[in-house]
């Protein structure tokens, strides 16, 4: 990779990060004042109310059109793993690829009841995978080991960045109108609560979790590692992308992309658990606008998942006591998306059922 590559894709970065604006407050008015003529007193349907008129705001309609809505797993394996992070073995992760790609895991569940395309893309996993199905977008075999030294290059991180953005706006212009994001990598709650904490400030002993359900001697062991990763690479915290690049990982690096290219696209994007938050987290340090097209979908049982949303500035749909990943709270809370859609065109208002105004 040499340095004009490396200038070629921040320039590319720049210009798509430059076409995100701020969400549509006109249109998000009109979503409420039409939100406030319907057969219920004015703001009774809560977080689905905010939700229609947020939705608003985001495409410039006050009926979008979310019926193509599409569900983006990235996958990649983490060097860290070497530390003793997980209760699951590296392996899982191109196991799991092509559970996802077959049709067996949860979220190929959830998605088929939503209604929504699953795309699988191997943008880091340690293996070499062939299927029809998988979208290959791989930068290196895995990470290296971040508590040795940095995780990847900055080039790699900005490949990954990239490959998740232009992703989401191919898929956009084929008409997706809502995506939901999505990872596998085994090791990679320990790469997020390393984001999360360089950007956040979180101490690693409150950003780290339980992941895949270690016990609390290994959290403790897994929040001394991040430490140690921390403290070995200095990422610059005012620098996204140095700080995935330093302890983060490559599904979360496309994941930042791939949220960042939506909100470019003025695409609504439901964002998943822990590491789909701390990829956001990432999105909106590099532009904070991004923000405006997020759509928390639950809180997570990872420890740190409260703070983290907060540091963003969402609040999550549901409490479900879910630590799944794989986009599987995300994709169930199209559910609530297009409840809250549904709610605003087809419920009566005050005039047209002649009901009482208070
Ligand atoms: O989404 C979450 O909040 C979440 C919380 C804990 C674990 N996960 C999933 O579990 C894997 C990472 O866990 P770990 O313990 O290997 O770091 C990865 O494949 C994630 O999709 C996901
Ligand atoms: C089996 C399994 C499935 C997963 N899906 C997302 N992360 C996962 C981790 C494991 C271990």
């Amino acid at each position: 990779m040499t340095c004009e590559n490396v200038t070629q894709m921040e320039r590319q970065l720049r210009e798509r990060i430059a076409q995100i604006r701020p969400a549509d407050e006109d249109a998000a008015a009109a979503a409420r004042r039409h939100s406030d003529r319907l057969t219920k007193p004015p703001g009774s349907l809560g977080k689905l109310e905010e939700l229609a008129a947020r939705l608003a705001g985001m495409t410039g309609k006050l009926w979008p059109d979310i019926s193509r809505r599409a569900v983006l797993i990235m996958a990649a394996d983490h060097g860290v793993c070497e530390e003793g992070v997980s209760a699951f073995p590296p392996e899982v992760t191109p196991q799991m690829v092509l559970n996802f790609l077959e049709g067996g895991a949860a979220v190929n569940v959830l998605a088929r009841q939503a209604g929504a395309d699953v795309f699988c893309v191997d943008v880091g996993v340690n293996a070499d995978l062939s299927h029809p199905r998988l979208i290959d977008r791989k930068v290196r075999r895995g990470t290296a080991d971040m508590a040795a030294g940095p995780a990847m290059e900055r080039e790699e991180a900005l490949r990954a960045v990239l490959a998740g953005m232009e992703l989401v706006a191919g898929l956009s212009e084929e008409g997706y109108g809502i995506f939901v994001t999505g990872e596998m990598g085994i090791g990679n709650t320990t790469a997020s609560a390393a984001i999360v904490s360089v950007l956040t400030g979180m101490p690693p002993e409150r950003a780290a979790g339980s992941g895949t359900g270690i016990d609390e001697e290994r959290r403790k062991h897994k929040a001394a590692v991040i430490g140690r990763a921390i403290e070995r690479n200095k990422p610059d915290a005012s620098d996204p992308i140095d700080v995935l690049a330093k302890v983060g990982g490559l599904e979360i690096a496309a994941l930042t992309g791939a949220i960042l290219g939506a909100a470019s696209c003025r695409r609504p994007v439901v964002v998943d658990g822990y590491i789909s938050s701390a990829a956001a987290l990432a999105a909106v340090r590099l532009a904070p606008a991004a923000a405006d097209y997020m759509i928390a979908s639950h809180l997570s049982r990872e420890q740190g998942h409260g703070p983290l949303l907060e540091a963003i500035g969402l609040s999550p749909m549901t409490h479900l006591d879910m630590r799944l990943g794989e986009g599987t709270g995300a994709v169930l809370s199209l559910h609530l998306v297009d409840a809250s859609l549904r709610l605003m065109q087809e419920m009566a208002t005050f005039e047209s059922a002649g009901v009482s105004r208070g």
